[in-house]
């Protein structure tokens, strides 16, 4: 039986090795449309590689998983970050592993505040888009291009992912 891994907040701190947390929280970069919206300009770090790669939008509708979670696998795009943008207030569970030589090491589990999104560095670990309510719909900004751009471990045990 692996290890139950408990959810933290999601915060800026931790998740900085892994990607950036975008959200709109305190004053905008600049203040647009005749005063009337605020830009939070430029929150995350966009990297694609490989011949003929481009950035592209798509749109995700994912059924909710529940809690206690079973992480049976992780995966990382070697050619491109990630970014998932909720198109609700609803907090998503976001899991991420470090880089031991290649493979992943312990997961991390995190919960976004309600309208928080995240952009997975190239190459991080991390679980798949695991909304925990419905509809799941997401924005997701990813690599569109040739290559193998996916890379996923199962685990022998999955660990279990539960609330602190
Ligand atoms: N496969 C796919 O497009 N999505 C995954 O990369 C994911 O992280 O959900
Ligand atoms: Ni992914």
């Amino acid at each position: 039986m692996s290890d139950i891994i408990h959810i933290k907040p999601l915060t800026k701190e931790a998740f900085a090795p892994f990607g950036e947390v975008l959200d709109t929280d305190g004053t905008p970069d600049k203040l647009i449309n005749q005063g009337l919206c605020g830009r939070y300009h430029d929150l995350a770090n966009l990297d694609f590689s490989g011949a003929d790669a481009r950035v592209g939008i798509s749109l995700f509708k994912s059924q909710k998983r529940t809690l206690p979670y079973s992480l049976e696998m992780v995966e990382r795009h070697p050619l491109g970050s990630q970014a998932f943008l909720p198109m609700s207030q609803d907090p998503f569970l976001v899991i991420v592993c470090p880089d031991e030589n290649g493979k992943p090491g312990h997961p991390m589990a995190f919960l976004t505040s309600p309208g928080q999104g995240i952009n997975f560095h190239r190459g991080t670990w991390h679980g798949v888009l695991t909304p925990l309510s419905e509809p799941g719909q997401f924005a997701v900004i990813d690599r569109i291009g040739d290559g193998d751009n996916l890379e996923e471990v199962w685990f022998d045990t999955p660990y279990v992912i539960a609330k602190a």
